[in-house]
């Protein structure tokens, strides 16, 4: 019997890596061949194309995106190409080796205007070019064949993301200065690549909404942390909510939690609130 074979692109990606890591930890007969972005460059149909039919996977999970939203203002093709075309490329090559498909998008894909959390049929109409082009890619797949996970304000121990930034700042105490006017679902890339991992497992196919449980904004997160690290927030003077216009260029959806109920139907699993997923990543960064 052959084993179930994965191939992860974009592995050295925030979640590439996490779900590299998780498939490779599996308690199952699996093979796992992962890619990074020097690896394959997925707005290469030839490449994309060498590398599915090589390696015959039964599904080819696809972590690389261009996700820098305000870059994508300014560089819209490049956005389309990696985060639309090359969805298209990798879904070719995978139909010609009966691959299955895993890809992940955003919340982005949302306007913001919602009052209450987002279901995976409801209206899409992103703001700016990023989630354009990440509906894009979500067009690209084959309804009843791949999955399309769509996430939202990822975190991880990672250098450079938000928890290890703010870590490093408090340690500094330089001033903290983060949006506090757009909420979204603030979720760890451990608990979604678990959670990616189950469904394709289970064969699940369709568009999934996989987000850590409770509404929070970058402010709120940076407080949590600061609660973790022991540090009393209303102490911390340096810390500042700012608009999100005040911020950035492109504009972002200012609501926009995703509900995970179809996950939950569908896997009979639940994911944990933020705030406990975050201490675990604080816990691990706090303590080496
Ligand atoms: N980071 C976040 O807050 C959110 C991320 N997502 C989605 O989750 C997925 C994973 O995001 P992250 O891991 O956080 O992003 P990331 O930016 O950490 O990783 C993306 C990876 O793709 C790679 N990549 C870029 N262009 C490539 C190319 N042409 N060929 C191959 N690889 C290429 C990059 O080098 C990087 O390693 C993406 O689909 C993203 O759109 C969705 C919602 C929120």
């Amino acid at each position: 019997m052959t084993h179930p074979r994965f191939l992860v692109l974009g592995a050295n990606g925030q979640l590439g890596q996490r779900l590299t890591r998780r498939l490779g930890g599996l308690d199952l007969p699996v093979e796992v061949f992962a890619f990074t972005s020097s690896e394959v460059d997925i707005g290469q149909r030839s490449i994309v194309n060498e590398a599915i039919r090589s390696l015959r996977p039964d599904w080819v999970v696809n972590a690389a995106a261009f996700t820098a939203v305000d870059r994508c203002e300014l560089e819209p093709d490049h956005a389309f190409r990696i985060n639309a075309l090359a969805v298209r490329w990798i879904v070719e090559a995978a139909a010609a080796v009966s691959g299955r498909v895993c890809n992940f998008s955003t919340d982005y894909v949302f306007d913001g205007h919602a009052a209450q959390p987002y279901r995976e049929w409801d209206r899409v109409n992103p703001l700016g070019i990023y989630g354009r082009s990440k509906l894009g890619g979500e067009q690209e797949l084959r309804a009843g064949f791949d999955l399309n996970i769509r996430t939202a304000w990822l975190m991880s121990a990672s250098r450079g993301n938000i928890a290890s930034t703010v870590v490093r700042l408090a340690r500094e105490g330089a001033p903290l200065r983060f949006v506090g006017d757009q909420v979204g679902s603030p979720t760890v890339a451990d608990d979604l690549s678990e959670a990616a991992v189950q469904l394709m497992l289970s064969s699940c196919t369709g568009c999934f909404h996989v987000v850590n449980g409770g509404v929070g904004s970058w402010y709120q997160v940076v407080q949590w942390i600061l609660r973790l690290l022991g540090r009393d927030p209303g102490q911390v003077t340096e810390i500042e909510a700012i608009s999100v216009a005040d911020r950035y260029p492109a504009p972002r959806p200012s609501y926009s939690v995703l509900s995970t109920s179809s996950y939950v139907a569908a896997t009979g699993r639940t994911t944990d609130d933020w705030h406990d997923a975050l201490e675990r990543i604080v816990r691990d960064l706090d303590h080496p």
